[in-house]
């Protein structure tokens, strides 16, 4: 039976796009955060994405017909009767494994559970789940709207027949998966993307070259759409740290040890796109005025 009805907990910048992606493709979904102010932004955000996809013939359908078929709320209630629940809340093992231990005290046990960690092994997450058998990660790429890919990742306990249900699910929204058959901190994407953004960072750091011009240099000389610090402020550099640091907790192998310029700015707030300076600085309608002081 194809998922119909999802729940998903966490709205911020990750979680309303799978929203949107859902509801784009007919599937009913609850999105739900602690604040209602996260909640009001995800709305707007999904009604502008949404309509510009129709007005360019990417999605098909109404813009009221898409929203109408996300529910907005603040309780975990409405997990009971879903399908798929998936966690987006932020990336850290003890705020996710008290979401997760929630939910298992809502859902049925029939219900399929996804993680959407960046690097956290799901493993671990399925630990605070009763049926970890249906336990598995979703790992949808930023901006979720427009990234074709999503990691389907098997835990140690995830039985086959959840794995199948989760990559038709993945297909039914019109994304490829990419199957991830053995756990590991990082899965595959991250994993092979990463070691060229921490390098980066050790180059700023080093004074060897400035953010732009790694950022042009990438974009011009290897062909990639966005740049690594553009790309590392869509993220969040909170995200960013958060990924990390599981990865080094995890393995203490040196080369995941979060570069200082990272761990810097995190501190002063400075955490990308969403507070208005990361690597770079936006105004208010988030358009790029210039580097940020490193
Ligand atoms: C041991 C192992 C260790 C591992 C360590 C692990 C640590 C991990 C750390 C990181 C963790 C977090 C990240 C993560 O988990 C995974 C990720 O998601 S990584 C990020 C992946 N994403 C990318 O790399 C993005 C790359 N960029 C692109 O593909 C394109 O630039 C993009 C599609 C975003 C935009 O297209 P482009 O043509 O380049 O740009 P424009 O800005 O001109 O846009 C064109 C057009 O599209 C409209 N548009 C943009 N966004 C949206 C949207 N969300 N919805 C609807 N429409 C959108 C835009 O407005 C333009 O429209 P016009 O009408 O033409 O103006
Ligand atoms: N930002 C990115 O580019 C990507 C992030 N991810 C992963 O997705 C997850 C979420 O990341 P973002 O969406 O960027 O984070 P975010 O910080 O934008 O959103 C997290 C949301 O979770 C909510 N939340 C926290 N605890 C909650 C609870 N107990 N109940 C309900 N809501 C709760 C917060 O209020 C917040 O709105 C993380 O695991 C991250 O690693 C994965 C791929 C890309």
């Amino acid at each position: 039976m194809a998922v119909q009805k999802v729940f998903i907990v966490g709205g911020g910048t990750m979680g309303r796009g799978i929203a949107q992606v859902c509801a784009q493709n007919g599937i009913s979904v609850v999105l739900c955060d602690l604040e209602q102010k996260v909640l009001d932004e995800a709305k707007k955000q999904i009604s502008w994405s949404a309509g510009k996809l129709i007005e360019k013939g990417k999605v098909r359908g109404q813009l009221d017909e898409v929203m109408g078929l996300i529910e907005f709320g603040t309780s975990l209630d409405k997990a009971a009767d879903a399908e798929m629940i998936i966690e987006v809340v932020f990336e850290n093992l003890e705020v996710k494994g008290k979401v997760l231990g929630q939910i298992g005290e809502v859902a049925s046990k029939d219900a399929l559970v996804a993680s959407n960690t960046s690097a956290i092994p799901i493993t671990d997450l399925a630990a605070f789940v009763p049926n970890p058998s249906r336990v598995l990660g979703l790992h949808f790429f930023n901006p979720v709207p427009m990234m074709a890919a999503v990691e389907v990742i098997k835990g140690k306990q995830t039985s086959q027949e959840a794995l199948s249900l989760a990559r038709e699910f993945v297909e039914s929204m019109g994304k490829e998966p990419i199957m991830v058959m053995r756990d590991c901190p990082g899965f595959v994407i991250n994993r092979i993307n990463l070691p060229s953004s921490m390098e980066a960072m050790r180059v700023v750091e080093e004074g060897v070259a400035s953010v732009e011009d790694i950022d042009k240099g990438v974009k011009l000389a290897l062909g990639r759409r966005m740049g690594i610090f553009e790309t590392g402020d869509i993220v969040g550099l909170d995200v960013t740290l958060g990924s990390l640091s599981a990865v080094y907790e995890e393995t203490k192998d040196p080369r995941w040890h979060p570069p200082m310029i990272l761990r810097r700015k995190v501190k002063a707030g400075q955490l990308g796109k969403k507070t208005g300076t990361g690597w770079y600085r936006y105004d208010n309608e988030g358009k790029r005025l210039g580097p940020a002081d490193e």
